[in-house]
């Protein structure tokens, strides 16, 4: 049933009438979007809302909307015409549990400290985007950051924003989708720190 309703999903966002996603196969597509999204979940216990920052096609937001339907999620983009888009197609496959805000995430102050769990995939490198992300979790919240096999040069990068935005990574999940390897990075947030996120060009021209 699940399976059903993310495999219509994934049909309409490969073929999206615009460049929604790289990928233009199928069933490709439901490896290295929808699995890359879930398998990492698999042994997590996830209650509460949700926040997709930079969502794009709806990834890994809608995946985990269709999955955990317990879950009220709300998924954000700076593209509005992706943002359209997906909302339009997730309400017509009846997925109801989630919103849908067209915006920069930065921007969005009225939601910081709101969300139990912030989830991330592809938007920036790991020290930007725990900026974008971690103003937005509740204190006692998670933040899960989807990576790449080079995540540990980055997790070096990042040392000095983990310890500004005062979370702790609590675990490392790593697995494989398709031979890439892949991992989930889960931080926890400990505190709440008022002065964040800046301007995305301050961001950008002074990384933590
Ligand atoms: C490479 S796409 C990744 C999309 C999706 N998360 C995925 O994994 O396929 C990056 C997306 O992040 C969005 N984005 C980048 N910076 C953002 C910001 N500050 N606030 C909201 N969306 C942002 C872009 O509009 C784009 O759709």
């Amino acid at each position: 049933m699940k399976e059903n309703v993310i495999r219509e999903y994934i049909k309409r966002i490969v073929n999206a009438p615009f460049n929604l996603t790289a990928i233009k196969d199928e069933n490709l597509a439901y490896y290295l979007l929808a699995l890359d999204s879930l398998i990492p979940l698999e042994k997590i216990k996830l209650e509460g809302n949700f926040l997709d920052v930079g969502t794009g096609g709806g990834v890994p937001g809608v995946f985990i909307g269709i999955a955990f339907k317990h879950m009220k999620g709300l998924l954000v983009d700076a593209s509005r015409k992706k943002v359209d888009y997906i909302r339009n197609t997730c309400r017509m496959l009846g997925i109801n549990n989630l919103e849908f805000l067209h915006g920069r995430i930065e921007e969005q102050k009225n939601l910081k400290g709101t969300f139990d769990n912030v989830f991330s995939r592809a938007v920036a490198e790991l020290r930007v985007i725990l900026e974008l992300t971690v103003p937005f979790a509740k204190v006692g919240g998670r933040v899960f950051l989807y990576k790449g096999r080079e995540y540990l040069k980055e997790l070096e990068n990042a040392k000095n924003a983990i310890e500004v935005l005062k979370v702790e990574l609590t675990e490392i999940v790593e697995y494989n989708i398709l031979n890439k390897n892949r991992v989930l990075l889960i931080f926890e947030k400990k505190e709440s720190v008022d002065k964040f996120p800046r301007r995305y060009n301050k961001i950008l021209k002074s990384p933590l």
